[in-house]
């Protein structure tokens, strides 16, 4: 594997972006970056809390910048936040600097990950269920419009996703210009 190379993972909340990129970093031998935690890093409260400070546009100013730095750096696997690829500069930068990985899962199976967790603002509504398949509709398109390789998250646990993306990530990587 080629040190140089990022690897960039896509998806809906409870796709399995932390998980699965904490697990491919180590068995690359690549840094693990979450930008979600980066934003918490740097801002040093809780994402929810820039939500209700900002609104969910000042939020996503502070998520595009801090992708914009993070994309530079190399060797990298980053878990991107949810609605990253809501920017088009942004989807521009991930597929131009990293191979771009989308989780897909249901909506169901999202859920059903999601649904005990109560630190997701966009989730804090009356039929959060409704609203992330809300949420899939949008954002499906964009995921695998930003895309390299969609990889299916259904009835997958992670140790088999890891088996699945060691044997196709390879290609991506040797075709990827950045790599
Ligand atoms: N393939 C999988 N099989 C079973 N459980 C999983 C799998 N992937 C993730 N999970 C579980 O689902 C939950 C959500 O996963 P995770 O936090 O990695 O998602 P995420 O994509 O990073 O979500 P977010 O966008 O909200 O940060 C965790 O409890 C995790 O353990
Ligand atoms: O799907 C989304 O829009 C979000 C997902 C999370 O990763 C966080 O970035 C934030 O809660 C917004
Ligand atoms: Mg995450």
């Amino acid at each position: 594997m080629d040190k140089s190379c990022n690897i960039f993972l896509v998806g809906l909340m409870g796709a399995g972006k932390t998980t699965i990129g904490r697990l491919l970093a180590r068995h690359r031998h690549l840094e693990f970056v979450d930008s979600d935690q980066e934003i918490e890093a740097h801002t040093g409260v809780r994402i929810s809390t820039i939500f209700e400070l900002e609104g969910e546009s000042g939020f996503r100013a502070r998520e595009e910048a801090i992708l914009g730095e993070l994309v530079q750096r190399r060797g990298i696997v980053l878990a991107t936040g949810g609605g990253a690829i809501l920017s088009p500069l942004t989807r521009q930068r991930l597929r131009q600097q990293g191979v771009v990985v989308y989780l897909r899962g249901s909506v169901d199976q999202l859920w059903h990950r999601t649904r005990h967790d109560r630190h997701r603002p966009l989730l804090k509504t009356e039929d959060p269920k409704a609203r992330l398949q809300e949420l899939f509709e949008i954002r499906d398109p964009l995921y695998r419009e930003t895309a390299h390789l969609i990889v299916d998250t259904a009835q997958q646990s992670p140790q088999r996703l890891i088996c699945q993306l060691e044997l196709e990530l390879d290609a991506h990587v040797l075709a990827h210009p950045s790599c």
